[in-house]
Parts: C-alpha cells; sequence; structure tokens
C-alpha cells in the first residue's frame, strides 16, 4: 500500500463541553476519493478546517506527504501542495473568471520577490490559469465576469484556483452543495477525472455522488469515526445504518 499523501494523527479539539473532533485518524491515498461523511453538526467542517489551516487543533498533527504541517498557515499549507476549494465568497465577483485563476496561481509564489515578479504580468502565471481553466471546462468564458456565472461554473473555477496551485492533495468542502442534478452530474464526472492528478478528501452531503465516486468513505459521529471501508463495507456496517444512513441506504 503506497504511503499516504495526507494524513491526521489524533486530531482532538473541543468547542466548551463539546468535543467537536475525538482523535481522528485518516489518510489519503495516491489516486483515490475518500469521502467524509456524517449527520449535521458532526464536525466535518470543524475537521477540514484543521487540515487546511483555518483551525487549530487542541492535540494531534496534520501530515501533507512526508511533513507535518500542523503549525503551518493556510496559505503555507496551500502553498506545500494542499488544494482547497474555495467557499464562493472568496472568488472575486467584480473580476472576471481568468482574473481569479490568475490570483490563484498567484499564491503558488513562495516569497514576496517572486510575488511581485509575477504580478507585473508574467505570461506563464496566465498560462496557468488558463490551463487550470481548460481543465474544469471553463476556457470559453475566461474573460467573464465571475458575477455572471452559474452557480455551477462558480463552483468549477472554485475548482481551477485550487488546481492553480498545482496540489498534491485536495480538500473538498461540498463542492456538489447548490448544483442541481445535472450540475451534480458535471462535477461528478470532473472528480473522477481529477483523482488521478491528485487524490481528493471529499465532504459532501450528496449521497449519489458519494457511493458513486469514492474509494473509501469515513463515517463520522460526534465528533468521532465510527467506521471507515469501501462504499460497499460502509453500506452493509451495522453500527452506520442506525447512526446515519438508516435502513433504506
Ligand atoms: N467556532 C465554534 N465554536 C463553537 N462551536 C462550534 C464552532 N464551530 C463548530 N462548532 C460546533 O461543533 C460541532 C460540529 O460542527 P461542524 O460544522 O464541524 O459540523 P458538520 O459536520 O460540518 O455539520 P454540517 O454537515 O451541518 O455542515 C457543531 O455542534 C457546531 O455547533
Amino acid at each position: 500500500m503506497s504511503d499516504p499523501i495526507l494524513q491526521t494523527r489524533g486530531i482532538s479539539k473541543t468547542f466548551g463541553a463539546l468535543k467537536a473532533s475525538n482523535d481522528i485518524s485518516l489518510d489519503l491515498r495516491a489516486g483515490e476519493i475518500h469521502a467524509l461523511i456524517g449527520p449535521n453538526g458532526a464536525g466535518k467542517s470543524t475537521l477540514i478546517k484543521q487540515i487546511a489551516g483555518g483551525l487549530a487543533p487542541d492535540s494531534g498533527s496534520v501530515w501533507l506527504g512526508g511533513e507535518d504541517v500542523t503549525a503551518l498557515t493556510t496559505p503555507e499549507r496551500a502553498r506545500s501542495g494542499l488544494g482547497r476549494t474555495f467557499q464562493i465568497s472568496e472568488l472575486a465577483m467584480e473580476d472576471t473568471v481568468l482574473q481569479n485563476a490568475t490570483l490563484g496561481a498567484l499564491g503558488a509564489g513562495a516569497s514576496p520577490y517572486s510575488f511581485w515578479q509575477r504580478a507585473l504580468g508574467r505570461g506563464d502565471l496566465t498560462e496557468v490559469a488558463r490551463a487550470a481553466l481548460d481543465r474544469v471546462g471553463l476556457a470559453e468564458k475566461a474573460q467573464t465576469r465571475t458575477s455572471e456565472l452559474s452557480h455551477g461554473e462558480r463552483r468549477q473555477l472554485e475548482v481551477a484556483v485550487a488546481l492553480t496551485l498545482k496540489p498534491r492533495a485536495f480538500v473538498m468542502d461540498e463542492p456538489m452543495a447548490g448544483l442541481g442534478t445535472e450540475g451534480s452530474k458535471t462535477m461528478t464526472g470532473f472528480l473522477d477525472s481529477l483523482r488521478a492528478e491528485a487524490p481528493i478528501l471529499l465532504v459532501e452531503h450528496d449521497m449519489d455522488a458519494v457511493f458513486a465516486l469514492a474509494d473509501r468513505i469515513s463515517v463520522l459521529v460526534y465528533g468521532a469515526i465510527i467506521a471507515t471501508g469501501t462504499v460497499e463495507e460502509i453500506r452493509a456496517n451495522a453500527d452506520v445504518r442506525a447512526a446515519y444512513l438508516g435502513d433504506d441506504a
């Protein structure tokens, strides 16, 4: 079995009396989509924030490749190769699609010097941005104002922004949210092809998408992982059915 690309080791986080993350260890391996599911309030977003860098765990660590990134900021983790789909509010709505993708690519520059050098219009940056837009199917919308995109296209743009950093692993928080049937189908097909470039830790409520895409599923209930396994194993797991999926899964 290959070494994990992304890993949490014993992550715990409490908010007052609430244990939002309870000793969570999970890993993401090359080529896979690992879905994280669980009821509302189970602690999925809290875990994702600790992996991406927005929230410090009380204990435990986050590893990217062989590197302990627990002390790194979100931008530092991004530059180390952790791609995260941005919340929609992080897109600049008045800017064009290409400008948003280019701004994302700027984040790849490690030093202030390269930041300014790149900001002054280096062509390769635009090339990286255009390639990412092409990859998600937005090449023809490069000059469109972001506010004019459909909801689904904005989601695609978020993935393009993450792609510009050439991530080693992706963390995605509900990429299907609000997409509707057709949009979900498009995004499902896209994520399916994306896993070969970089594995994806996927938080998603759309169970059709999860069952279609996941190589493995981890189930989070009350801040703890109660099971990890293949789609078949999770569907058949008695604890999971009782706690979450119900009998019609
Ligand atoms: N900053 C915070 N302060 C206090 N409590 C918090 C904070 N962030 C999250 N919580 C609580 O932690 C628990 C887990 O929340 P979280 O948002 O991680 O769950 P979730 O699984 O992502 O839920 P959903 O599926 O509804 O998005 C909830 O009870 C929530 O109210």
